[in-house]
């Protein structure tokens, strides 16, 4: 069967959207790793197929491996633009809500020639406890009486990754690595993007210490704010994650390396993300790349 799709991204992390708002549209996991595939499919991050649902629209986001994950930051800004540019909304909006399988998610939006430029996602409460993560480790900090895992250490073949692990209805586990005490097999400098991800990153995607795996962030803490990079779970290494983000942000925050406000640096670009009383904010671009047909 013959399907339209919009090629999206959010700051380089790209998907293939399908507008599943008038028709029932069905893929199998083989489909989506197949559609993905960058050498013999469209090439892309994840599918997203926008169907009818729970407030404006449904976000039903599968992995370039198939794998379904609860929520994709950047993809609901792409899904909010998806249907602003679309004219699925009402003139005059400026906010939408979208389903995800982590739940209503509240965007606002900025617009240009009135198509979508920029959204603020309300990503929702962190979830800290590790059976929900899930991860197979106790609580071992705590911050304002909060607890959480804070320092999961994991021996590696190469050196130990010590881990802070945070939901935000995916599961992630954040590392603020010591660049100058890796060994060289894994890094050459010192600096972020001289870290070799190919190994360790899949290493510890499928650690048995996380029961439905884990995305996995390396951090740096500098002057301009947090810098990262990440090795997603069902994908690899991506150019930016905005649940990722939203992990880092919280993890820094509640280790005390920063406040609940900052920058992230992400390969692709930057994202701000916001700690407040009533959750996560992360705000960023989308943009839409060409339309096509899949045959
Ligand atoms: N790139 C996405 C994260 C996808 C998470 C997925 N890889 C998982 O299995 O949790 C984001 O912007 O949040």
């Amino acid at each position: 069967m013959a399907y339209s799709f919009t090629k999206m991204h959010g700051l380089g992390n790209d998907f293939i959207v399908i507008d599943g708002m008038t028709s029932p549209i069905d893929l199998s996991s083989d489909d989506v790793s197949a559609m993905c595939d960058r050498h013999r499919g469209i090439g892309a991050d994840g599918v997203i197929i926008v169907r009818p649902g729970q407030g404006d629209g449904f976000m039903d986001y599968r992995n370039a491996d198939g794998s379904l994950a609860q929520m994709c930051g950047n993809g609901v800004r792409v899904t909010a633009k998806f249907l602003v540019d679309r004219g699925y909304l009402p003139p005059g909006r400026d906010s939408l809500r979208i389903g995800t399988r982590a739940g209503l998610k509240e965007v606002r939006f900025e617009t240009a020639g009135g198509r979508l430029s920029r959204a603020t996602v309300t990503m929702g409460q962190p979830i800290l406890d590790p059976a929900a993560i899930p991860v197979h480790a106790p609580v071992d900090s705590d911050h304002g009486g909060v607890p959480y895992v804070g320092a999961l250490m994991i021996p590696t073949p190469w050196c130990p990754a010590t881990v802070t692990c945070v939901s935000m209805g995916n599961p992630h586990a954040v590392w603020f690595v010591d660049l100058e005490s890796m060994p060289d097999e894994l890094v050459r400098g010192d600096r972020l993007d001289s870290l070799d991800l190919s190994a360790i990153g899949p290493y510890l995607e499928s650690h048995t210490v996380f029961p439905e795996k884990a995305n996995i962030e390396f951090v740096t803490v500098e002057p301009d704010g947090l810098h990262m990079r990440v090795y997603e779970r069902g994908v690899g290494e991506t150019l930016a994650c905005g649940t990722g983000a939203c992990a880092v942000l919280v993890a820094a925050y509640l280790t005390g390396r920063t406040g609940p406000s900052s920058a992230v640096h992400l390969p692709g670009g930057t994202l701000h993300i916001d700690y407040r009383e009533d959750g996560v904010h992360m705000t960023g671009p989308a943009s839409t790349v060409f339309h096509g047909t899949w045959e």
